[in-house]
Protein backbone atom coordinates (compact mmCIF):
# COMPACT_ATOMS: atom_id res chain seq x y z
CA UNK A 1 0.00 0.00 0.00
CA UNK A 2 2.92 2.35 1.08
CA UNK A 3 4.89 1.71 -1.77
CA UNK A 4 1.90 1.89 -4.17
CA UNK A 5 0.87 5.14 -2.78
CA UNK A 6 4.40 6.34 -2.96
CA UNK A 7 5.09 5.06 -6.50
CA UNK A 8 6.51 7.53 -8.55
CA UNK A 9 3.77 8.26 -11.11
CA UNK A 10 1.17 9.06 -8.78
CA UNK A 11 3.57 11.61 -6.91
CA UNK A 12 4.07 13.33 -10.16
CA UNK A 13 0.08 13.59 -10.86
CA UNK A 14 -0.98 14.63 -7.33
CA UNK A 15 2.42 17.20 -7.96
CA UNK A 16 0.61 18.00 -11.36
CA UNK A 17 -2.76 18.53 -9.84
CA UNK A 18 -1.29 20.46 -6.87
CA UNK A 19 0.17 23.02 -9.01
CA UNK A 20 -2.37 23.29 -11.80
CA UNK A 21 -5.16 23.84 -9.10
CA UNK A 22 -2.72 26.75 -7.43
CA UNK A 23 -1.87 27.93 -11.16
CA UNK A 24 -5.30 28.93 -11.84
CA UNK A 25 -6.17 30.51 -8.41
CA UNK A 26 -4.25 33.86 -7.98
CA UNK A 27 -4.56 35.79 -4.82
CA UNK A 28 -7.65 37.96 -5.66
CA UNK A 29 -5.00 41.55 -5.87
CA UNK A 30 -3.74 39.84 -8.95
CA UNK A 31 -6.71 38.96 -10.76
CA UNK A 32 -6.48 42.68 -12.78
CA UNK A 33 -3.29 41.64 -13.97
CA UNK A 34 -3.63 39.10 -17.63
CA UNK A 35 -2.42 35.82 -17.20
CA UNK A 36 0.78 34.26 -19.34
CA UNK A 37 -0.95 30.86 -19.63
CA UNK A 38 1.04 28.21 -18.24
CA UNK A 39 1.07 25.73 -20.93
CA UNK A 40 2.35 28.10 -23.63
CA UNK A 41 4.62 29.23 -21.56
CA UNK A 42 5.97 26.01 -20.51
CA UNK A 43 6.21 24.02 -23.60
CA UNK A 44 8.53 26.89 -25.23
CA UNK A 45 10.67 25.98 -21.78
CA UNK A 46 10.56 22.59 -22.56
CA UNK A 47 10.92 22.34 -26.18
CA UNK A 48 13.43 24.88 -25.98
CA UNK A 49 12.00 26.85 -28.34
CA UNK A 50 14.14 30.07 -27.74
CA UNK A 51 13.89 33.23 -25.92
CA UNK A 52 12.25 35.13 -28.75
CA UNK A 53 9.42 32.53 -28.45
CA UNK A 54 8.66 33.09 -24.59
CA UNK A 55 8.65 36.83 -24.64
CA UNK A 56 5.97 36.75 -27.47
CA UNK A 57 4.38 34.54 -25.37
CA UNK A 58 4.50 37.41 -22.70
CA UNK A 59 3.62 40.20 -24.77
CA UNK A 60 0.58 38.07 -26.27
CA UNK A 61 -0.65 37.66 -22.91
CA UNK A 62 -1.02 41.37 -22.35
CA UNK A 63 -3.04 42.52 -25.52
CA UNK A 64 -4.23 45.69 -23.56
CA UNK A 65 -0.14 46.97 -22.63
CA UNK A 66 -1.12 47.30 -19.30
CA UNK A 67 2.45 46.42 -18.01
CA UNK A 68 2.28 43.67 -16.17
CA UNK A 69 1.99 40.35 -16.46
CA UNK A 70 1.59 37.36 -13.66
CA UNK A 71 2.95 33.83 -14.11
CA UNK A 72 2.60 30.53 -11.81
CA UNK A 73 6.13 29.36 -11.52
CA UNK A 74 7.32 26.71 -9.29
CA UNK A 75 8.07 28.78 -6.60
CA UNK A 76 4.89 30.98 -6.81
CA UNK A 77 3.08 33.57 -7.97
CA UNK A 78 5.02 35.74 -9.99
CA UNK A 79 4.30 39.16 -11.53
CA UNK A 80 6.58 40.59 -14.41
CA UNK A 81 7.13 44.19 -15.39
CA UNK A 82 7.14 45.14 -18.70
CA UNK A 83 7.21 48.98 -18.69
CA UNK A 84 9.16 51.65 -17.61
CA UNK A 85 5.97 53.18 -15.96
CA UNK A 86 5.86 50.56 -13.57
CA UNK A 87 9.85 49.73 -14.09
CA UNK A 88 10.52 53.53 -12.22
CA UNK A 89 8.40 51.95 -9.54
CA UNK A 90 10.44 49.29 -9.01
CA UNK A 91 13.76 51.21 -8.89
CA UNK A 92 12.25 53.19 -6.33
CA UNK A 93 12.11 50.67 -4.09
CA UNK A 94 14.67 49.56 -1.41
CA UNK A 95 15.48 46.56 0.24
CA UNK A 96 12.94 46.81 3.03
CA UNK A 97 9.97 46.30 0.03
CA UNK A 98 11.91 44.21 -2.21
CA UNK A 99 14.43 41.60 -1.18
CA UNK A 100 16.65 39.51 -3.61
CA UNK A 101 18.55 36.35 -3.01
CA UNK A 102 16.62 35.04 -0.17
CA UNK A 103 18.37 30.99 -0.71
CA UNK A 104 18.68 29.12 2.70
CA UNK A 105 22.24 28.75 3.37
CA UNK A 106 23.11 25.26 2.99
CA UNK A 107 21.40 25.52 -0.67
CA UNK A 108 24.43 25.36 -3.64
CA UNK A 109 23.50 28.55 -4.93
CA UNK A 110 24.35 30.04 -1.40
CA UNK A 111 27.55 27.35 -1.18
CA UNK A 112 29.03 28.80 -4.44
CA UNK A 113 27.84 32.79 -4.97
CA UNK A 114 28.51 33.40 -0.57
CA UNK A 115 27.04 36.65 0.43
CA UNK A 116 28.54 38.69 -2.11
CA UNK A 117 27.31 41.84 -4.02
CA UNK A 118 24.65 40.08 -6.62
CA UNK A 119 23.14 38.01 -3.70
CA UNK A 120 23.16 40.59 -0.83
CA UNK A 121 20.61 42.64 0.71
CA UNK A 122 20.19 46.38 3.23
CA UNK A 123 23.41 47.77 5.20
CA UNK A 124 25.43 44.54 4.49
CA UNK A 125 25.12 45.30 0.79
CA UNK A 126 25.10 48.82 0.53
CA UNK A 127 28.80 48.60 2.58
CA UNK A 128 29.52 45.88 -0.08
CA UNK A 129 29.28 48.45 -2.82
CA UNK A 130 30.98 51.27 -1.48
CA UNK A 131 33.95 49.16 -1.04
CA UNK A 132 33.83 47.09 -4.13
CA UNK A 133 32.87 50.53 -6.70
CA UNK A 134 35.83 52.49 -5.74
CA UNK A 135 38.31 49.75 -5.77
CA UNK A 136 36.61 48.55 -9.31
CA UNK A 137 37.13 52.15 -10.96
CA UNK A 138 40.35 52.36 -9.72
CA UNK A 139 41.15 48.93 -12.00
CA UNK A 140 39.38 50.10 -15.20
CA UNK A 141 42.15 50.02 -17.78
CA UNK A 142 41.97 49.73 -21.40
CA UNK A 143 45.58 49.37 -22.16
CA UNK A 144 44.88 46.12 -20.20
CA UNK A 145 42.10 45.02 -22.63
CA UNK A 146 43.82 46.02 -25.73
CA UNK A 147 46.79 43.43 -24.59
CA UNK A 148 44.15 40.57 -24.28
CA UNK A 149 42.32 42.16 -27.69
CA UNK A 150 45.94 41.22 -29.44
CA UNK A 151 45.86 37.93 -27.79
CA UNK A 152 42.45 36.97 -29.37
CA UNK A 153 43.61 38.87 -32.39
CA UNK A 154 46.52 36.37 -32.28
CA UNK A 155 44.57 33.16 -32.37
CA UNK A 156 42.29 33.97 -34.21
CA UNK A 157 44.46 34.20 -37.44
CA UNK A 158 44.60 30.60 -36.86
CA UNK A 159 40.86 30.22 -37.07
CA UNK A 160 40.65 32.64 -40.13
CA UNK A 161 37.40 32.21 -42.28
CA UNK A 162 36.75 29.25 -39.82
CA UNK A 163 32.54 29.98 -38.66
CA UNK A 164 33.25 29.42 -34.92
CA UNK A 165 31.10 29.68 -31.77
CA UNK A 166 30.64 33.22 -31.30
CA UNK A 167 29.79 32.94 -27.29
CA UNK A 168 32.64 30.80 -26.82
CA UNK A 169 35.48 33.39 -28.34
CA UNK A 170 33.73 36.04 -26.66
CA UNK A 171 33.98 34.10 -23.23
CA UNK A 172 37.73 33.84 -23.79
CA UNK A 173 38.39 37.34 -24.05
CA UNK A 174 35.80 38.18 -20.89
CA UNK A 175 37.61 36.22 -18.90
CA UNK A 176 41.00 36.47 -19.94
CA UNK A 177 40.12 40.18 -19.38
CA UNK A 178 38.53 39.94 -15.73
CA UNK A 179 41.09 37.95 -14.84
CA UNK A 180 43.86 40.22 -15.43
CA UNK A 181 41.70 43.30 -14.17
CA UNK A 182 40.26 41.76 -10.94
CA UNK A 183 43.56 39.24 -9.78
CA UNK A 184 46.10 40.46 -11.99
CA UNK A 185 46.10 36.58 -13.02
CA UNK A 186 46.49 34.88 -16.39
CA UNK A 187 43.71 33.13 -16.73
CA UNK A 188 45.00 31.60 -19.69
CA UNK A 189 41.65 31.80 -21.84
CA UNK A 190 43.10 32.56 -24.94
CA UNK A 191 46.03 30.21 -25.25
CA UNK A 192 44.34 27.56 -27.67
CA UNK A 193 40.53 27.32 -28.49
CA UNK A 194 41.32 23.53 -28.48
CA UNK A 195 41.97 23.38 -24.40
CA UNK A 196 39.40 24.85 -21.78
CA UNK A 197 41.23 26.59 -18.96
CA UNK A 198 40.60 24.49 -15.78
CA UNK A 199 39.07 27.61 -13.97
CA UNK A 200 36.44 28.41 -16.81
CA UNK A 201 35.67 24.40 -17.05
CA UNK A 202 34.92 24.20 -13.81
CA UNK A 203 32.84 27.79 -13.53
CA UNK A 204 30.52 26.37 -16.20
CA UNK A 205 30.58 23.02 -14.48
CA UNK A 206 29.17 24.64 -11.41
CA UNK A 207 26.94 27.15 -12.70
CA UNK A 208 25.19 24.59 -15.33
CA UNK A 209 24.55 22.16 -12.17
CA UNK A 210 23.58 24.84 -10.07
CA UNK A 211 20.72 25.39 -12.65
CA UNK A 212 19.46 22.14 -11.84
CA UNK A 213 15.77 22.20 -13.18
CA UNK A 214 15.06 19.86 -10.55
CA UNK A 215 15.96 22.63 -7.61
CA UNK A 216 13.61 24.84 -9.04
CA UNK A 217 10.66 21.98 -9.35
CA UNK A 218 11.33 20.52 -6.12
CA UNK A 219 13.43 22.38 -4.53
CA UNK A 220 14.47 19.77 -1.39
CA UNK A 221 16.14 17.56 -3.52
CA UNK A 222 19.80 19.60 -3.24
CA UNK A 223 19.52 17.84 0.27
CA UNK A 224 19.47 14.90 -0.91
CA UNK A 225 22.85 12.31 -1.69
CA UNK A 226 22.69 12.46 -5.44
CA UNK A 227 25.46 11.92 -7.92
CA UNK A 228 24.77 15.71 -9.11
CA UNK A 229 24.48 17.21 -5.41
CA UNK A 230 27.81 15.23 -4.49
CA UNK A 231 29.66 16.26 -7.53
CA UNK A 232 28.64 20.02 -7.52
CA UNK A 233 30.22 20.07 -3.72
CA UNK A 234 33.37 18.76 -4.72
CA UNK A 235 33.44 21.49 -7.52
CA UNK A 236 32.92 24.33 -5.67
CA UNK A 237 35.80 23.13 -2.86
CA UNK A 238 38.20 22.72 -6.31
CA UNK A 239 36.59 26.51 -7.38
CA UNK A 240 37.42 27.71 -3.98
CA UNK A 241 40.82 26.25 -3.59
CA UNK A 242 42.14 27.76 -6.44
CA UNK A 243 40.65 31.13 -5.65
CA UNK A 244 42.62 31.19 -2.37
CA UNK A 245 45.15 30.29 -3.89
CA UNK A 246 45.18 33.36 -6.56
CA UNK A 247 43.91 35.48 -3.57
CA UNK A 248 47.17 34.17 -1.13
CA UNK A 249 49.50 34.40 -4.36
CA UNK A 250 48.44 38.17 -4.86
CA UNK A 251 49.09 38.60 -1.07
CA UNK A 252 52.51 37.72 -1.12
CA UNK A 253 53.36 39.68 -4.60
CA UNK A 254 52.37 42.46 -3.23
CA UNK A 255 54.20 41.88 -0.22
CA UNK A 256 57.13 41.69 -2.56
CA UNK A 257 56.62 44.52 -5.00
CA UNK A 258 57.03 48.29 -3.57
CA UNK A 259 53.68 49.89 -3.03
CA UNK A 260 52.78 52.15 -6.27
CA UNK A 261 49.99 53.16 -8.28
CA UNK A 262 50.32 50.51 -10.60
CA UNK A 263 48.74 47.66 -8.16
CA UNK A 264 45.49 48.37 -9.70
CA UNK A 265 43.91 45.43 -10.07
CA UNK A 266 40.57 44.65 -8.12
CA UNK A 267 42.20 42.19 -6.01
CA UNK A 268 44.97 44.41 -4.53
CA UNK A 269 42.11 47.63 -3.57
CA UNK A 270 39.71 45.02 -2.00
CA UNK A 271 42.88 43.47 0.07
CA UNK A 272 43.65 46.94 1.29
CA UNK A 273 40.02 46.56 2.96
CA UNK A 274 40.86 43.21 4.83
CA UNK A 275 40.52 43.18 8.74
CA UNK A 276 37.81 44.99 10.31
CA UNK A 277 34.99 42.47 10.16
CA UNK A 278 36.13 41.89 6.41
CA UNK A 279 37.34 38.15 6.37
CA UNK A 280 38.94 36.01 3.40
CA UNK A 281 35.59 34.73 2.99
CA UNK A 282 33.85 37.91 2.27
CA UNK A 283 36.34 38.67 -0.20
CA UNK A 284 35.64 35.29 -1.97
CA UNK A 285 32.80 35.72 -1.97
CA UNK A 286 33.12 39.23 -3.81
CA UNK A 287 35.60 38.09 -6.46
CA UNK A 288 32.94 35.39 -6.70
CA UNK A 289 29.74 37.54 -7.74
CA UNK A 290 32.24 39.95 -9.53
CA UNK A 291 33.85 37.09 -11.85
CA UNK A 292 30.31 35.69 -12.16
CA UNK A 293 28.26 38.99 -12.75
CA UNK A 294 31.47 40.08 -15.59
CA UNK A 295 32.24 37.96 -17.85
CA UNK A 296 29.09 35.90 -19.26
CA UNK A 297 26.95 39.54 -19.79
CA UNK A 298 29.76 40.94 -21.27
CA UNK A 299 30.41 37.54 -23.69
CA UNK A 300 27.09 37.75 -24.69
CA UNK A 301 26.75 41.29 -24.92
CA UNK A 302 30.17 41.68 -27.95
CA UNK A 303 28.61 38.35 -29.20
CA UNK A 304 25.42 40.12 -30.01
CA UNK A 305 27.41 43.44 -31.26
CA UNK A 306 29.34 41.01 -34.12
CA UNK A 307 26.12 39.62 -35.09
CA UNK A 308 24.62 42.74 -35.84
CA UNK A 309 28.01 43.78 -37.36
CA UNK A 310 27.67 40.51 -39.72
CA UNK A 311 24.43 41.24 -40.58
CA UNK A 312 24.42 44.44 -41.11
CA UNK A 313 28.11 44.99 -43.75
CA UNK A 314 27.14 48.59 -44.22
CA UNK A 315 27.14 49.46 -40.54
CA UNK A 316 29.94 47.31 -40.16
CA UNK A 317 32.14 49.33 -42.79
CA UNK A 318 31.02 52.47 -41.30
CA UNK A 319 32.43 51.58 -37.52
CA UNK A 320 35.58 50.23 -39.44
CA UNK A 321 35.78 53.77 -41.27
CA UNK A 322 35.39 55.16 -37.69
CA UNK A 323 37.67 52.75 -35.89
CA UNK A 324 40.44 53.41 -38.66
CA UNK A 325 39.70 57.41 -38.56
CA UNK A 326 40.24 57.57 -34.25
CA UNK A 327 42.46 54.84 -34.36
CA UNK A 328 44.27 54.48 -37.56
CA UNK A 329 46.67 51.54 -36.80
CA UNK A 330 45.71 47.82 -37.13
CA UNK A 331 47.47 46.98 -34.08
CA UNK A 332 47.03 50.55 -31.80
CA UNK A 333 45.30 49.79 -28.52
CA UNK A 334 42.81 52.92 -27.79
CA UNK A 335 43.52 55.69 -25.14
CA UNK A 336 40.77 56.48 -22.83
CA UNK A 337 40.46 59.46 -25.09
CA UNK A 338 40.20 57.58 -28.01
CA UNK A 339 37.25 55.57 -26.70
CA UNK A 340 35.32 59.04 -26.13
CA UNK A 341 35.51 59.27 -29.98
CA UNK A 342 34.45 56.29 -30.79
CA UNK A 343 31.19 57.68 -30.94
CA UNK A 344 29.65 55.20 -33.38
CA UNK A 345 30.71 52.27 -32.09
CA UNK A 346 29.43 52.99 -28.73
CA UNK A 347 26.07 53.32 -30.04
CA UNK A 348 25.87 50.17 -31.85
CA UNK A 349 26.98 48.42 -28.49
CA UNK A 350 23.94 50.57 -27.22
CA UNK A 351 21.52 49.31 -29.89
CA UNK A 352 22.60 45.98 -29.97
CA UNK A 353 22.30 46.13 -25.40
CA UNK A 354 18.73 47.27 -26.65
CA UNK A 355 17.74 44.83 -29.16
CA UNK A 356 19.43 41.62 -26.64
CA UNK A 357 19.86 42.53 -23.33
CA UNK A 358 22.69 40.24 -21.90
CA UNK A 359 19.95 40.12 -18.41
CA UNK A 360 16.56 39.51 -20.05
CA UNK A 361 14.78 39.35 -16.52
CA UNK A 362 15.94 40.95 -13.18
CA UNK A 363 15.81 37.33 -10.57
CA UNK A 364 13.11 37.92 -9.14
CA UNK A 365 12.65 39.47 -5.81
CA UNK A 366 10.06 38.78 -2.66
CA UNK A 367 7.50 41.30 -2.11
CA UNK A 368 7.56 42.07 1.89
CA UNK A 369 4.98 44.80 1.46
CA UNK A 370 2.37 45.23 -0.57
CA UNK A 371 3.93 47.70 -3.38
CA UNK A 372 0.93 49.82 -5.35
CA UNK A 373 1.34 50.36 -9.13
CA UNK A 374 -1.45 52.14 -10.04
CA UNK A 375 -5.42 52.85 -8.21
CA UNK A 376 -6.17 49.23 -9.39
CA UNK A 377 -3.17 47.25 -8.95
CA UNK A 378 -1.55 46.17 -5.61
CA UNK A 379 1.01 43.32 -5.29
CA UNK A 380 0.18 41.67 -2.56
CA UNK A 381 3.19 40.88 0.04
CA UNK A 382 4.97 37.49 -0.84
CA UNK A 383 4.70 37.96 -4.44
CA UNK A 384 7.59 37.34 -6.58
CA UNK A 385 8.28 40.57 -8.97
CA UNK A 386 10.87 40.74 -12.01
CA UNK A 387 11.60 43.25 -13.99
CA UNK A 388 10.87 41.99 -17.77
CA UNK A 389 13.97 44.25 -19.52
CA UNK A 390 13.23 43.01 -23.19
CA UNK A 391 10.00 44.03 -23.01
CA UNK A 392 10.88 47.00 -22.03
CA UNK A 393 13.28 47.97 -24.83
CA UNK A 394 11.06 46.12 -27.39
CA UNK A 395 7.45 48.89 -26.95
CA UNK A 396 6.91 49.89 -30.38
CA UNK A 397 5.51 53.54 -27.90
CA UNK A 398 9.43 54.12 -28.36
CA UNK A 399 11.09 52.24 -30.31
CA UNK A 400 11.09 50.73 -34.07
CA UNK A 401 12.04 46.60 -34.33
CA UNK A 402 15.02 47.41 -36.29
CA UNK A 403 19.19 47.84 -35.71
CA UNK A 404 19.58 51.86 -36.34
CA UNK A 405 22.81 52.57 -33.86
CA UNK A 406 22.04 56.64 -34.95
CA UNK A 407 19.38 56.69 -32.45
CA UNK A 408 22.29 56.58 -29.79
CA UNK A 409 24.18 59.36 -31.38
CA UNK A 410 22.39 62.44 -30.81
CA UNK A 411 20.58 61.09 -27.52
CA UNK A 412 23.13 59.10 -25.56
CA UNK A 413 20.82 58.70 -22.41
CA UNK A 414 17.28 57.78 -23.18
CA UNK A 415 15.23 56.43 -19.97
CA UNK A 416 13.90 53.84 -21.04
CA UNK A 417 17.28 51.80 -22.31
CA UNK A 418 18.06 50.06 -19.21
CA UNK A 419 20.03 46.77 -19.91
CA UNK A 420 22.15 47.62 -16.54
CA UNK A 421 19.30 48.23 -14.55
CA UNK A 422 18.99 51.44 -12.45
CA UNK A 423 18.09 52.59 -9.04
CA UNK A 424 20.19 51.67 -5.92
CA UNK A 425 21.09 48.09 -7.18
CA UNK A 426 22.02 48.84 -10.57
CA UNK A 427 25.20 47.13 -12.20
CA UNK A 428 28.46 48.38 -10.93
CA UNK A 429 30.00 46.97 -13.83
CA UNK A 430 28.50 49.18 -16.60
CA UNK A 431 31.40 51.52 -17.66
CA UNK A 432 33.89 48.54 -17.57
CA UNK A 433 31.69 46.66 -19.44
CA UNK A 434 31.16 50.05 -22.06
CA UNK A 435 34.25 50.36 -22.58
CA UNK A 436 35.75 46.81 -22.74
CA UNK A 437 33.15 46.49 -25.97
CA UNK A 438 33.99 49.56 -27.18
CA UNK A 439 37.87 48.48 -26.97
CA UNK A 440 37.35 44.88 -28.40
CA UNK A 441 35.18 45.95 -31.28
CA UNK A 442 37.26 48.49 -32.21
CA UNK A 443 40.44 46.48 -32.35
CA UNK A 444 38.49 43.66 -33.96
CA UNK A 445 37.36 45.93 -36.82
CA UNK A 446 40.78 46.75 -37.84
CA UNK A 447 41.62 43.28 -38.19
CA UNK A 448 38.59 41.53 -39.27
CA UNK A 449 35.85 41.57 -41.88
CA UNK A 450 33.01 39.87 -39.54
CA UNK A 451 31.01 37.65 -41.54
CA UNK A 452 27.81 35.00 -41.58
CA UNK A 453 28.69 32.06 -42.73
CA UNK A 454 27.01 31.92 -46.51
CA UNK A 455 24.62 28.97 -45.22
CA UNK A 456 23.79 30.22 -42.11
CA UNK A 457 20.33 29.95 -41.13
CA UNK A 458 20.30 33.35 -38.64
CA UNK A 459 20.02 35.95 -40.58
CA UNK A 460 16.86 36.76 -39.63
CA UNK A 461 17.01 36.79 -35.94
CA UNK A 462 20.22 36.10 -33.77
CA UNK A 463 18.88 32.32 -32.20
CA UNK A 464 19.09 32.36 -28.36
CA UNK A 465 18.12 29.67 -25.86
CA UNK A 466 15.38 29.38 -23.71
CA UNK A 467 17.41 30.50 -20.49
CA UNK A 468 15.16 32.75 -17.63
CA UNK A 469 17.51 35.78 -16.73
CA UNK A 470 20.44 35.69 -18.80
CA UNK A 471 20.47 35.50 -22.56
CA UNK A 472 22.24 33.05 -24.17
CA UNK A 473 23.27 32.80 -28.12
CA UNK A 474 22.37 29.10 -29.59
CA UNK A 475 25.05 27.41 -31.59
CA UNK A 476 25.69 30.88 -32.86
CA UNK A 477 28.84 30.80 -35.84
CA UNK A 478 30.49 33.94 -37.11
CA UNK A 479 33.35 34.00 -39.35
CA UNK A 480 36.46 36.42 -38.47
CA UNK A 481 38.21 36.67 -41.81
CA UNK A 482 41.58 38.61 -42.03
CA UNK A 483 41.30 42.19 -43.15
CA UNK A 484 45.05 43.32 -43.17
CA UNK A 485 45.38 44.01 -47.03
CA UNK A 486 42.56 46.16 -47.17
CA UNK A 487 42.84 48.08 -44.22
CA UNK A 488 46.61 48.91 -45.68
CA UNK A 489 45.86 49.91 -49.02
C1 LIG B 1 26.77 43.79 -20.90
C2 LIG B 1 27.23 43.52 -19.69
C3 LIG B 1 26.41 43.58 -18.45
C4 LIG B 1 25.06 43.65 -18.30
C5 LIG B 1 23.98 43.68 -19.37
C6 LIG B 1 24.80 43.71 -16.87
C7 LIG B 1 23.55 43.83 -16.33
C8 LIG B 1 23.30 43.88 -14.97
C9 LIG B 1 22.01 44.01 -14.39
C10 LIG B 1 20.70 44.10 -15.18
C11 LIG B 1 22.16 44.01 -13.06
C12 LIG B 1 21.05 44.10 -12.01
C13 LIG B 1 20.75 42.73 -11.48
C14 LIG B 1 19.63 42.73 -10.47
O1 LIG B 1 19.02 43.75 -10.21
O2 LIG B 1 19.32 41.67 -9.95
C15 LIG B 1 23.57 43.89 -12.76
C16 LIG B 1 24.12 43.84 -11.50
C17 LIG B 1 25.45 43.66 -11.26
N1 LIG B 1 26.46 43.64 -12.19
FE1 LIG B 1 26.25 43.74 -14.17
N2 LIG B 1 25.99 43.64 -16.20
C18 LIG B 1 27.00 43.58 -17.12
C19 LIG B 1 28.35 43.54 -16.87
C20 LIG B 1 28.92 43.53 -15.63
C21 LIG B 1 30.33 43.50 -15.36
C22 LIG B 1 31.42 43.56 -16.45
C23 LIG B 1 30.48 43.43 -14.01
C24 LIG B 1 31.75 43.37 -13.19
C25 LIG B 1 32.91 43.03 -13.66
C26 LIG B 1 29.16 43.42 -13.41
C27 LIG B 1 28.90 43.35 -12.07
C28 LIG B 1 27.65 43.43 -11.51
C29 LIG B 1 27.39 43.32 -10.09
C30 LIG B 1 28.44 43.05 -9.00
C31 LIG B 1 26.01 43.47 -9.92
C32 LIG B 1 25.21 43.41 -8.62
C33 LIG B 1 24.94 44.81 -8.10
C34 LIG B 1 24.02 44.83 -6.88
O3 LIG B 1 23.20 43.92 -6.73
O4 LIG B 1 24.12 45.79 -6.10
N3 LIG B 1 28.24 43.49 -14.43
N4 LIG B 1 24.25 43.82 -13.97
Amino acid sequence: MISFFFSTPIVILLLGLYFIRKAYKPPKELEPIPTVPIFKFARTVLFNEGQHEIQRVISDSDPEKIGLVKIFLFSGWTVLITNIEHAKIFFAENDDVLIKGQVPDDHPIRKFFGRGISFANGEDRIRQRKMAIPAFNRSLNPEMIGESTNELITLLNKWNDIPLDIFTIMKRITVQTLGKLAFSYDMKALDSLEEEPYFMKTYEKITELIQNPLYMILSFTYKLPLKANLELSQLIEGFDQLIYKVIEQRKLDLAKEKKSEEHTDLLANMLENLGNGYTMKDLRDELTAIFSAGHNTTAFALSAVFYNLAKHPEIQKKAREEAIQVLGDSSKIPTSENIKDLKYIKAIIKESLRLYPAVAMLPFRKVLKPLRFNQDIVIPKGTNLSLNIWQVHKNSNFWSDEFVPERFINQDDRENWIPFSSGHRNCIGQNFSIMEQIVITAMMLLNFEVLLPPESQNFDKMPLKSSFYTLYPKDLKIVFSELKKIVEV
